[in-house]
């Protein structure tokens, strides 16, 4: 199979090139790899493959991307956008796999979550379906999370509270981020090296230096580390960003589920995290179950979900950003029952926000369609 690889070498690109690396999908394919901007140099060598075509090809060149039998594009939506409708209008009947949303929500596209949703992905391929998109990242970690509730059809609403890294905003961001740490640290270098300053004093210092134009804010406008963003994406006229809108049409999308049949509502927020998103969910069940069946319910569903047992010193260790980041496990825990009575629960997942979140979903579509 002739694959087309575009934004390969962008961030969520560069982890979908780790990832098929590792599970030795080049021996399976034959790679073109395509650039916006450096068509002519030289194509990378990657899994040990010299790809037949030895230079980076024009991905806005509609007369070679038509003569692939898959395109895989992590290039974003403005490629999609300009791309994709002229390619198809040109005949090309191949598969497109994409990263980016613009094409979710389309009645000819499927997103893709195959451990969440492979009957769906199955039923699409048999009929004829050529658009697969991976779903956005808070979405698909919230199911690879809690996707045994809504296997066994347990689910009568969602509210998940997002805690997401800066790696959702991009590479610049997550230097950023980096970057402000730095910034408060060194701003305050001399006070804390002295044991006997006064802490006040480093508080008040901190916070006039966040607060000023000194602190380096360009891509996010304004500070998140020793701050928080508290809303993602653009506005939308519902009062919701247009992150908390995709968390409902997108996971019941991705379940097959008609007219969003399940609600699903929260407020997302970025915090200071490098690549990690979290969410604290409640939920409501449709019935008052047990705790621990809830647990092996979750912890049956796919290979990845662990359930972290509702103890602090396992919490602690277990359900961080720190401890999941650039892993594909995703652990739940804080799984207790609600004062607000028998069917409301709690739990508190993390996820890599490029792995599950971005690349992986891609990945694993690819190699359906490789096994097909
Ligand atoms: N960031 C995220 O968390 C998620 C992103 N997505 C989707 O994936 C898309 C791409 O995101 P992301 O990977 O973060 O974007 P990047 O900005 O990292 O990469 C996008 C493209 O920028 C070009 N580029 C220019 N300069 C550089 C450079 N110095 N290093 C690497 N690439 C460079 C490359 O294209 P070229 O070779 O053509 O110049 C690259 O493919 C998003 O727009 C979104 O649609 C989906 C889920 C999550
Ligand atoms: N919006 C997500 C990242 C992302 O790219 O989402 P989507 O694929 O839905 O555009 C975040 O900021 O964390």
């Amino acid at each position: 199979m002739k694959v087309g690889l575009v934004g390969w070498r962008g961030m969520v690109g560069s982890v979908l090139m780790q990832r098929m690396q590792e599970e030795k999908d080049f021996d399976l394919i034959e790679p073109v790899f395509f650039t916006t901007s450096q068509a002519g140099q030289d194509a990378p060598i990657i899994g040990g493959i010299t790809p037949a075509e030895k230079t980076l090809q024009d991905a806005t060149d509609i007369s070679i991307l038509s003569t692939m039998d898959v395109i895989i594009t992590c290039q974003g939506g403005d490629y999609t956008k300009a791309v994709f409708p002229k390619l198809r209008e040109s005949g090309w009947d191949g598969y497109w796999i994409d990263a980016a949303s613009s094409l979710r929500m389309a009645d000819d596209a499927v997103i893709v979550l195959d451990p969440v949703n492979q009957h769906v992905i199955k039923d699409a391929l048999a009929k004829g379906v050529k658009n697969y998109v991976g779903g956005n990242c808070t979405v698909s970690l919230m199911l690879m999370a809690i996707g045994g509730l809504f296997e066994k059809d347990l689910v009568e609403w969602v509210s998940p509270m997002t805690y997401q890294a800066a790696s959702g905003s991009g590479a610049k961001h997550m230097r950023e981020l980096i970057s402000q740490m730095g910034a408060v640290r060194d701003n305050v270098k001399d006070l804390l090296d002295d044991p006997a300053s006064a802490i006040l004093e480093i508080d008040k210092k901190t916070a006039e230096f966040i607060r000023s134009s000194d602190y380096p804010t360009d891509q996010f406008g304004v500070p998140l580390a020793g701050s928080l963003i508290p809303y993602i994406d653009s506005q939308l006229e519902s009062g919701q960003s247009r992150e908390e809108w995709k968390a409902e049409v997108e996971t019941n999308k991705i379940l097959g589920t008609s007219d969003n049949a399940t609600p699903i509502d929260g407020i997302c927020v970025r915090v200071g995290a490098m690549r990690c998103h979290s969410q604290a969910l409640t939920i409501k069940l449709k019935k008052d179950l047990p705790v621990e069946e809830i647990e092996s319910i979750l912890a049956a569903h796919n290979d990845w979900v662990k359930v972290i047992p509702n103890d602090r010193e396992v919490t602690m260790e277990e359900l961080t950003p720190a401890k999941v980041t650039g892993t594909l496990s995703v652990p739940v825990g804080r799984i207790r029952k609600l004062s607000m009575g028998p069917e409301y629960i709690s739990a508190f997942t993390v996820g890599d926000q490029l792995l599950w979140g971005a690349a992986e979903p891609l990945r694993r579509m690819l190699r359906i369609l490789l096994d097909k």
